[in-house]
């Protein structure tokens, strides 16, 4: 009887950076210099914080798919699902690919699932993202909706809210409240992601209004829950506050993770986010060997 030798079945060690932006961290796989091929369970193992690595989202770093973009953008959350769009995850993408000598350009053009967006390094070593332009008709949520709105009342349980609601790339739901911090995050966050009227699921974002040029933001997010600062949710505040007549063109969003900028001049515009993008380790992930059968 022949045996195979368990190194002989094991995956290769896999080198990876963490990153954050403002808190929301990342691991970052470098799929231009080596095959990357991960099942939802192997993010599922990598993305646990005790057994894992630990990250809300993992990032992949693509060749570009056409002579008009730089790179393309794969994005996982926690819970192994596929997304179309991650903004904080884009600055890192930006420092990302730049300190590892994979571009000298500080303008960098991305092809994600969700279309193309365009990364600027500063001077300041912050990074300003076209963020491309916010969708709002139900459909395009996508969103169960008679018809198109600023605002829609949302049955949750026994309540009713008013959600406005705006697609970055990806899904975001958007309400009003008058703190933050005492907002029911824990629970009216994921009732609202998974709910039948959001068939894509939806990320939630909780605003304070604190004046029209300044809020304060918590984001529940799809497929990860609370993180300390979600980029399209910051958007996606904005836009819906802008429309709803609360916020003007430039918003400081103050997440639980630090500030960003954002600038959006209106209806048919692009949105543009600034902030910061850290690298924290590279690291080697070794595969856990299967488990003996008992
Ligand atoms: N959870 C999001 C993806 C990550 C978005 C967030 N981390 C950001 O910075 O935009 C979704 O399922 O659409």
């Amino acid at each position: 009887m022949t045996t195979t030798s368990t190194t002989a079945l094991r995956r290769p060690p896999l080198p990876f950076t963490k990153m954050h932006g403002l808190g929301n961290d990342f691991l970052v796989l470098d799929a231009t210099r080596q095959p990357v091929a991960l099942s939802p369970e192997d993010i599922r193992a990598l993305a646990d914080r005790h057994f894992g690595v630990g990250f809300d989202q993992l990032l992949v770093v693509t060749p570009g798919p056409r002579a008009d973009v730089d790179f393309g953008y794969r994005i996982f959350n926690a819970d192994g699902s596929e997304v179309e769009q991650c903004g904080n995850g884009a600055r890192c993408f930006a420092r990302f690919v730049h300190d590892q000598g994979l571009t000298d350009q500080r303008r960098i053009r991305v092809q994600t699932c969700a279309g193309t967006i365009v990364l600027h390094i500063t001077d300041t070593g912050h990074v300003q993202v076209d963020m491309g332009m916010p969708r709002f008709l139900p459909q395009e949520i996508p969103f169960s909706a008679p018809a198109p709105a600023l605002r829609y009342p949302v049955a949750v349980g026994d309540e009713m809210v008013q959600l406005a609601v705006v697609n970055m790339g990806n899904p975001h739901a958007v309400l009003r409240v008058a703190d933050v911090d005492s907002a029911p995050v824990a629970t009216l966050g994921p009732q609202l992601e998974s709910h039948p009227r959001f068939p894509a699921r939806v990320n939630v974002g909780f605003m304070q209004v604190l004046a029209p040029d300044r809020i304060r933001l918590r984001v529940y997010e799809r497929g990860t829950g609370e993180t300390l600062a979600c980029g399209t949710g910051a958007c996606a505040a904005v836009v819906a506050g802008q429309r709803l007549g609360w916020l003007g063109q430039h918003v400081t969003v103050l997440l639980p993770g630090g500030p960003l900028q954002i600038d959006w001049p209106g209806e048919g515009q692009h949105v543009h986010m600034q902030g910061p993008a850290t690298r924290v380790y590279d690291g080697l992930w070794h595969w856990p060997e299967a488990a003996p059968a008992v």
